[in-house]
């Protein structure tokens, strides 16, 4: 069995990794804070570890970007989307509010959740608990056993059901994100090619750096995809870390290295003074109800 760190229990990620790895063929060892996640693998004591690349609603999670390009060398595995339902969860009251979400949500003084999911859900904050003092903590699984741990039936967490189903907590109010298409992006990383089911298609990730003394070459990196038609789905400059005002580009590409067209558009940057660095070549798993309900 493959071990697979990641943050949990009951985080997005852990409900994603079964999801899409299942239980079958890897074993999850739990961690409360991301670099110690990264960390299990680079140190060999786990063989991947899941991290959580990008948000729908909040973009890439820089911190997380930038950890896989300047301090760990892990490439990137695989990769998955999969949907974010947050909900409001807290100790049983002995059903004292009825069905009034909103005397329930009065009695509510403190809440806990990751920083991400209460910018996921600002809409219903404000509406519903705008009295509240908002505590993030390291992860949503977290959240949730704080609330368990506190005995406290007016703090509540924002959490996966899963961790209210794990800390035996009662859903207030469920799907309380501002906007239902919220999903999160998660790369697998670890040193070895994992045995996996197909993805629905391949894709590249690759770091380029660009010369400082060559007039438009951004425009010419672009343009060695565009003409042989590989399609880009993403492109973002990040820090090199190096010097201030000097930028990296991430480029996730929609092919597979073992093409033809692939080396040659890297031949052609490359030979413009360009640095490419290749993150990984991997299937994506596109979330699809089918799988989740089989
Ligand atoms: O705390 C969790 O539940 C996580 O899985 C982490 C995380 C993140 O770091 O982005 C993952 C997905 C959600 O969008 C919010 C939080």
């Amino acid at each position: 069995m493959k071990k697979v760190a990641l943050l949990g229990p009951g985080t997005y990620t852990e409900e994603s990794a079964l999801h899409y790895l299942g239980r079958e063929a890897f074993e999850f060892v739990n961690y409360k804070l991301i670099p110690d996640v990264f960390g299990a693998t680079q140190q060999g004591q786990t063989d991947y570890s899941v991290i959580p690349i990008e948000n729908t609603f909040e973009g890439s999670v820089s911190l997380h970007v930038d950890t896989l390009v300047h301090e760990v060398d892990l490439p990137i595995q695989a990769e998955w989307v999969y949907p974010i339902s947050i909900n409001l969860l807290r100790l049983y009251d002995g059903g004292e509010d009825g069905d009034d979400l909103e005397r329930a949500c009065s009695r509510i003084r403190k809440v806990y959740s990751h920083g991400v999911t209460m910018a996921q859900c600002q809409q219903f904050l404000r509406r519903y608990l705008p009295h509240v003092e908002l505590e993030p903590v390291g992860s949503n699984g977290e959240a949730a056993r704080l609330v368990r741990e506190g005995e406290d039936a007016s703090v509540a967490a924002l959490a996966p059901l899963g961790a209210g189903e794990l800390y035996r907590l009662q859903t207030l109010a469920a799907g309380v994100q501002d906007h239902q298409n919220n999903f999160t992006r998660f790369v697998l990383v670890g040193p070895e090619k994992p045995e996996l089911r197909r993805g629905s298609r391949m894709k590249t990730t690759i770091l380029v750096t660009l010369p400082e003394d060559y007039p438009g070459a951004l425009h010419q990196v672009l343009s060695a995809f565009a003409w042989r038609r590989i399609n880009l789905s993403k492109i973002e400059s990040r820090p090199t870390k190096k010097k201030l005002g000097s930028y990296f580009f991430y480029i996730d590409i929609e092919e597979s290295l073992d093409t033809v067209l692939l080396p040659a558009a890297f031949q052609e940057i490359e030979a413009i003074g360009c640095q490419v660095r290749i993150m990984g070549c991997y299937p994506v798993f596109a979330y699809d109800k089918e799988v989740k309900e089989g």
